[in-house]
């Protein structure tokens, strides 16, 4: 039976083909694809095709993809009904929370603000704590809201530390660690079992090699 693997465009894209590639798979349309989104392989029947990362996600649980390839981040804000799989062990970054130095909000008394791209994670965070904050939705360059005053603190990935440094925040705690995952749809881990699990267990192979070389 043929399957269908959504892969995250953007940062993920260039880690997960080089694996694909590695575990032997006919990706050559994906590694050149001008503005092409669907892509054949050319060894095996699996048809991938690029998405943004929530939209992997909805593509997995309406069954359309089989598996998904997909940050932790993403899995961690959109818990829906899938099965998640694999760690790839790349793509690899952290929530963190954090703030202007002189705005510690772990001791700050009174109303807190939040901004995040990412309000599901923030909020749990912020609940696990037995903190009452007001969560802020923000889509992008979040470090900039503590600057301009819209929240007290944020949430949000840090991957180099870059970002944070050059706007003078601080990290003040890690809320997760992200990777890539592997998802799976549930009926198709059913129908397409054997077909699903070869792709897994390629993966992993390539995986626990390449982190063998890393060591
Ligand atoms: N520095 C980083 N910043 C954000 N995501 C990162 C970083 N490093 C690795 N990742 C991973 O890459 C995934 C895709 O991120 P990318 O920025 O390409 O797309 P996105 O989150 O949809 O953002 P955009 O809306 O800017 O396209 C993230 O979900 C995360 O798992
Ligand atoms: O620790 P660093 O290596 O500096 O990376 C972290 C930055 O990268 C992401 O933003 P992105 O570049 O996706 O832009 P965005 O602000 O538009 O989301 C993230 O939201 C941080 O701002």
């Amino acid at each position: 039976m043929s399957l269908s693997i959504a892969l995250t465009k953007g940062r993920l894209e260039k880690n997960t083909v080089a694996l694909l590639e590695q575990c032997g798979y006919g990706i050559e349309s994906l590694k050149d694809k001008g503005r092409a989104l669907v892509f054949q392989d050319t060894k095996k029947d699996v048809r991938y095709f690029l998405v943004k990362s929530n939209d992997c996600i909805t593509y997995v649980v309406h069954g359309v993809a089989d598996l998904g390839i997909v940050g932790k981040d993403t899995i961690l804000e959109n818990p829906q009904d899938y099965y998640e799989m694999l760690d790839l062990e790349c793509g690899k970054c952290k929530f963190i929370v954090a703030s202007l130095p002189e705005n510690d909000l772990f001791h700050k008394v009174g109303h807190i603000k939040i901004g995040t791209k990412y309000p599901s994670v923030a909020k749990d965070y912020f609940l696990k704590r037995n903190m009452d904050v007001e969560i802020i939705k923000i889509d992008g360059s979040v470090e900039l809201a503590p600057i301009l005053g819209l929240c007290d603190g944020i949430v949000d990935i840090m991957e180099t530390g870059t970002t944070l440094k050059e706007n003078g925040l601080v990290v003040l705690d890690t809320v997760h660690e992200i990777s890539a995952r592997v998802i799976v749809n549930k009926a198709a881990y059913k129908l397409k079992r054997e077909e699903i699990m070869n792709v897994l267990q390629d993966l992993q192979r390539m995986v626990n090699q390449n982190v063998k070389k890393d060591r």
